[in-house]
């Protein structure tokens, strides 16, 4: 291993010149008409596509003036709520809403059942991958991990070569398949090799949901019972997608253009969805919401809590990022219908698992974070808890461990990517290539000896 000790000086300095180069003046922003982030300054994205996999909404015109309103998500037209309702609390979401998302319609029972069977089928990993990719090298960054079984899959796979449009979605359909592996075995090989605890792989049965052989792969004992399975299930189905727009799934429209192959799109997207600002924040927010509750002296002194959060904000506490985890969102305004579907989860669970004391105090912060932000922030348009709020909390009582929350998000979201993948491939052949305004001046080449 290098010595890393031995560049730190160096690196200091690097450091200082390359901020001092690259500062922008933020006025010019303004001044050519560059929206920060690819959003107006009311928070309107800068359209760049066309999808007909989903919809969000989050404002409606109220006498010709666009109002803020409770968000609604739309998959293939059909609201999720309806496709929560529609279960009937028997059936399992995540491979209807897989069919749904991919193939554009909802299935019969014929057609959800040889779906399912195909998932079933691609749900196996090559000979000895387990032992020779996902236990070597270990980390508590599982997504690290997750992406590079990912990336190493691709020398598995003959077909690697073949561009058909056919192979690029039996390669989606094989890694939907195979994503809770990837995950919840890297998970064991970190448990075993860095947190000294016992090792055991469970293969997945061909007879569970996807949500309930997570579950039984996750456990020493494989069991579950049907209500710990039903919420993970609901979990992964509003996890699944979420528009063009968002980073990974924008990440995945991007590479996808570029002509690169399935296995490197969806590294990608994984790469973008880990970060603390998308699907990164529900670790972000469990790590939050105990720091808060370690360092004041009296949790139910809603004033105290207040004083924390503002101080979050001000970049004194927590990860002096400024940022409250799980409070805002880039579309939803008044609400995020996925956070509203969480929270009766948790209040059941809570209730069920005898943590009520939890429940109230992301309660409160529920209740605190958006006034605080809005005064702190320049809001135009509401903020409240989005989905990344209370999902840790109810992985938390399903007694999934941490380092797998993102990885979960994954594995509901590369659904998303996969259908984004084939509606870029099925209607746009043109690389992704937007313009960025140079204030670069050009310079009269110095030689070395006169520097
Ligand atoms: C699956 C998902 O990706 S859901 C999002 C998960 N991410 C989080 O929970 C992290 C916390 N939240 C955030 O960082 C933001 O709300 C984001 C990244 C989700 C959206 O950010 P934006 O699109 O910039 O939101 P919006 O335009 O409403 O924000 C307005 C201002 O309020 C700030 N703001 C928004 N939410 C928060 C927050 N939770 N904490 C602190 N400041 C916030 C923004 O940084 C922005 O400040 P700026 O004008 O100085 O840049
Ligand atoms: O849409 C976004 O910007 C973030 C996202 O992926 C989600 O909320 O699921």
């Amino acid at each position: 291993m290098a010595n890393y000790a031995e560049i730190e000086r160096e690196a200091k300095i690097y450091l200082d010149e390359c901020v001092q180069n690259d500062k922008i003046d933020p006025a010019l922003f303004d001044k050519f008409g560059v929206k920060r982030g690819l959003r107006d300054k009311d928070g309107k994205g800068v359209l760049t596509g066309i999808t007909n996999i989903s919809r969000i909404d989050a404002f409606k015109m109220v006498d010709g003036k666009k109002t803020p309103c409770e968000g609604k998500l739309w998959y293939r037209g059909y609201n999720v709520y309806d496709l929560i309702r529609g279960l009937h609390g028997k059936r399992f979401a995540f491979e209807e809403a897989a069919y749904l998302l991919l193939i554009g319609d909802l299935p019969n029972a014929k057609q959800l059942e040889e779906f399912s069977n195909v998932l079933t089928k691609c749900r196996d990993l090559p000979t000895n991958f387990t032992r020779d990719v996902i236990m070597k090298a270990p980390s508590k960054d599982l997504m690290n991990t997750l992406t590079r079984s990912v990336l190493t899959l691709a020398s598995y796979d003959d077909t690697i070569g073949d561009n058909s449009l056919q192979t690029q979605l039996e390669q989606c359909i094989k890694l939907i398949s195979v994503f809770p592996m990837l995950a919840v075995y890297g998970y064991h090989a970190y448990n075993y090799y860095l947190n000294g605890e016992s090792m055991y792989i469970h293969r997945p049965q061909p007879e569970l949901s996807t949500a309930e052989n997570i579950l039984q792969m996750l456990r020493p004992d494989r069991s579950y019972t049907d209500l710990e399975a039903h919420v993970l299930d609901i979990a992964l189905l509003l996890h699944m997608e979420h528009g063009g727009g968002n980073n990974s799934t924008f990440t995945t429209r991007v590479v996808t253009s570029s002509g690169s192959d399935t296995y490197s799109v969806m590294a990608a997207a994984l790469c973008s969805l880990k970060g603390p600002k998308h699907g990164g924040a529900n670790i972000k927010v469990v790590e939050m919401v105990n720091h808060i509750r370690e360092t004041v002296h009296d949790e139910t002194d809603e004033e105290e809590v207040r004083d924390y959060l503002c101080r979050i904000l001000d970049k004194q506490a927590f990860d002096h990022k400024g940022l409250i985890y799980g409070m805002g969102h880039a579309v939803y305004s008044l609400s995020d219908p996925r956070a509203v579907v969480f929270k009766s989860f948790v209040q059941q669970l809570a209730e069920a698992k005898g943590r009520k004391k939890d429940f109230d105090f992301y309660n409160m912060i529920e209740r605190l974070a958006p006034q605080v932000i809005a005064d702190k922030r320049h809001i135009y348009k509401g903020v409240s808890t989005n989905v990344d709020f209370y999902s840790g909390f109810v992985y938390n009582m399903l007694d999934i461990p941490l380092e797998l929350y993102t990885p979960i998000f994954a594995i509901a979201r590369i659904v998303g990517w996969s259908a984004h993948r084939i509606e870029e491939l099925v209607n746009v052949d043109k690389i992704i290539r937007p313009a960025y305004e140079s204030i670069m001046e050009p310079r009269a080449y110095i030689p070395l000896e006169e520097r």
